[in-house]
């Protein structure tokens, strides 16, 4: 486990902030121990002050922005600070040196960061910028002939390199972007039917039961079960069983609302999580769902229908989840052997 988290509990492998923070941290330890011996080194072996003083300045800005980021700041605005302390320490450095010994050299580590840390816009404005600024520093330089490790030659190889980078992370970002999205979407989706997992389902209970909890809003979720499916399956095989499944799910996104989450809970068994809906909306909802699953005939003939056990909360207690579930279930059940393609809903669940 990574050491950050003790700051940040609630920030776990899935969240999207994850890489971010963990390079926060990683490059707020490196620039302080770095700056913190390279500024004792070079006060007491190399007798330069002038330069340990910018250290002092790198080590005391890192010191700072870890005290701020792990005592809970915004980590957009400690991701700005890092950049911005590490380009203050870039230009003391190239200008101290007076862009001799290839000190150049280090500006080509600031699109990697910078791109990590503020995406691909903010990564390009800040490396086209600095990159832009050092071009024409280095072309003040050759004016004034300053030759030391300087031509032309190395000036177009610098604007040269540098453009190469800024393209190439822009290129890594977007890809990387894309992935990481696509990998989300797939992470939380049933693949057959394109609703909900399981996985999301109850990511997405605890929340809304939590969120109701404070607003003191009723919640009610809806267990929907295919009636007699076995039977689809059977006589006209599986793959109209999939259709059959693919249909149903439409009709559910269709029926909800776009604050209610539609999911498969398992085979042929869906939930909706109605937020802010009382018993009597569940009912209806149920109702609503029946009837049009009734109405439309699937694959050009096959006439389904459904079962559902509705389940509402009207005093939430987030550690209910289960008590939940399982009145859904029950009445779910309770609707297959009253003679199927029926809701029955229970009108508060109680812990
Ligand atoms: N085609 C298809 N069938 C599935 C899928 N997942 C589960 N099933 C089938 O769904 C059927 C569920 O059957 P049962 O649990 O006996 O329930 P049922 O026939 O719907 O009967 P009742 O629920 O009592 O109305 C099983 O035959 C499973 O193989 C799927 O993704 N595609």
């Amino acid at each position: 486990m990574k050491y950050w988290r003790k700051y940040h509990p609630d920030i776990d492998a899935a969240d999207p902030r994850y890489n971010q923070v963990s390079l926060i941290y990683s490059v707020l330890l490196i620039m302080v121990a770095y700056f913190g011996i390279i500024g004792v080194l070079n006060i007491t072996l190399f007798d330069a002050a002038d330069i340990a003083f910018y250290d002092f300045i790198g080590f005391t800005l890192g010191v700072s922005i870890y005290l701020f980021v792990s005592r809970g700041g915004n980590f957009q605005v400690a991701s700005w600070a890092v950049m911005a302390t590490l380009i203050i320490i870039l230009f003391a450095f190239v200008h101290l040196a007076e862009g001799r010994n290839y000190s150049l050299l280090w500006a080509t580590m600031l699109p990697p960061i910078a791109f990590f840390l503020l995406g691909r816009s903010g990564g390009s404005w800040i490396s086209g910028l600095v990159f832009l600024y050092f071009s024409w520093y280095l072309y003040q330089l050759l004016s004034q002939g300053v030759t030391a490790n300087l031509s032309l030659g190395a000036l177009f190889n610098f604007v040269e390199v540098a453009t190469a980078q800024i393209f190439l992370f822009r290129f890594y970002e977007r890809s990387r972007q894309e992935a990481y999205e696509q990998l989300q979407k797939t992470s939380i989706t049933d693949p057959l039917t394109g609703v909900f997992n399981r996985l999301y389902l109850d990511n997405s209970l605890k929340k809304v039961l939590s969120l109701a909890s404070r607003n003191k809003q009723p919640v009610s979720v809806l267990l929907i079960d295919v009636d007699h499916f076995k039977r689809i399956n059977d006589e006209h095989g599986h793959l109209v069983g999939d259709v059959v499944l693919v249909a149903l799910c439409k009709i559910l996104k269709e029926a909800t609302r776009e604050y209610d989450s539609v999911g498969r809970w398992g085979g042929e068994e869906f939930l909706v999580i109605c937020p802010n809906t009382s018993e009597a909306q569940a009912k209806a909802l149920g109702e609503r769902i029946i009837e049009q699953v009734r109405e439309k005939a699937v694959n050009g003939g096959i006439h389904v229908t459904v079962s559902i056990g509705a389940a509402t909360f009207n005093q939430v207690d987030e550690k209910s989840i289960e008590r939940l579930l399982q009145v859904a279930d029950n009445n779910m059940y309770k609707a297959k052997a009253a003679g199927r393609n029926q809701v029955v809903s229970t009108a508060s669940v109680t812990s």
